[in-house]
């Protein structure tokens, strides 16, 4: 069953064309990641989707709603933008207060959900400081919070991480894992996108408006085929770019120290044992080259299929 339903979108703005006929669709529990260049239209669909801008052309359905039907999307969807801010002088637990009123929550209810939420994204002991004092981290974990209120069906979640060190990005991963385990649709934009490997199941990439691809990660991830990059630090690098020459499916990335090699997996291990015939190793590791250079394929592949005239 479908959740989000998005058909043929189109949308501009003046002489900018944001959405040019985009078409995707998200499954009940999935979450789901959208990725893209800088200006792809991430922004513009999410806001399509909760109703503050209207399609030019097109469909769009959310938890059995059109994203127009305001009281259903409050009550279904939540989102949080990229710069959710909030009244500095406020605290976190008076920022809930004035969300749990927003969204319809009884007022006999508010005190016990605003517990609950505050508990979830782990801010119960922060609940009663200024916002002012939260960092980055908090202030996106009270984001989420203010969407968790009246337990969305669907979760948007726009560069939710941007700007997060390292222990706030995992903390946030670890809430969007439970989020979406309640059976919650999740959606998520990032430009990381080893962020998009470890928390979605399914990814669709746009690029100047359009979908140029869609699907599992793992799938997407095969368009780049089963080659892998092997880096190895060597003692001399001229040696062993000379005993590769004779690989016709190797190809040398980097000639330096570290070496790089680009391989087929299968061979990954007979360049091994050349190199190491050629000079000596030191250490050496074998990457898959994982959702980025999938990304790289699909965007070019979706501009080869624009400037040809086909659909990709
Ligand atoms: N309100 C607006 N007025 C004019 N142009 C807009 C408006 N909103 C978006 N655009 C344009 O639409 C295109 C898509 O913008 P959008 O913000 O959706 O992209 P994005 O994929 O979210 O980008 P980023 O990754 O940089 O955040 C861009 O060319 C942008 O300049």
């Amino acid at each position: 069953m479908h959740t989000i339903e998005v058909e043929h979108v189109h949308k501009s703005y003046g002489p900018v064309t944001a959405l040019d006929g985009v078409s995707l669709s998200v499954e009940r529990g999935e979450t789901f990641g959208l990725v893209g260049t800088n200006g792809a239209g991430k922004t513009t669909l999410f806001r399509l989707l909760v109703g503050h801008e209207t399609p030019d052309e097109g469909a769009i359905e959310v938890a059995g709603h059109a994203p127009s039907d305001g009281v259903a999307v409050r009550e279904h969807v939540g989102f949080v933008p990229e710069d959710a801010g909030f009244e500095p002088a406020l605290t976190g637990r008076e920022v809930l207060g004035y969300y749990a009123r927003l969204r319809d929550v009884p007022a006999d209810d508010r005190e016990h959900r605003i517990r609950r939420v505050l508990s979830t994204v782990g801010l119960a002991d922060a609940a009663d400081r200024t916002v002012d004092g939260y960092s980055n981290g908090m202030s996106r974990r009270l984001a989420l919070a203010t969407t968790l209120l009246t337990q969305p069906d669907v979760l948007l979640l726009d560069e939710p991480t941007a700007g997060l060190d390292p222990e706030g990005v995992a903390d946030f991963h670890d809430l969007v894992r439970r989020v979406g385990e309640a059976d919650v649709t999740v959606v998520l934009t990032s430009h990381d996108l080893r962020e998009v490997e470890t928390l979605c199941d399914r990814v669709a990439v746009l690029d100047g408006g359009r979908a140029v691809a869609e699907g599992p990660v793992s799938e997407l991830r095969a368009r780049v085929g089963d080659r892998v990059t092997l880096t190895a630090r060597v003692a001399d690098s001229d040696h062993a770019r000379a005993a590769l020459a004779d690989h016709a499916e190797v190809s040398v990335e980097r000639a330096g120290d570290p070496l790089v090699v680009d391989c087929p997996q299968g061979e990954a291990g007979d360049v091994l044992d050349a190199v190491r015939a050629a000079t000596a190793v030191d250490r050496f590791e074998v990457r898959q080259p994982g959702l980025t250079a999938a990304f790289r394929e699909s965007v070019d592949d979706g501009r080869r299929a624009a400037a040809g005239g086909e659909t990709p």
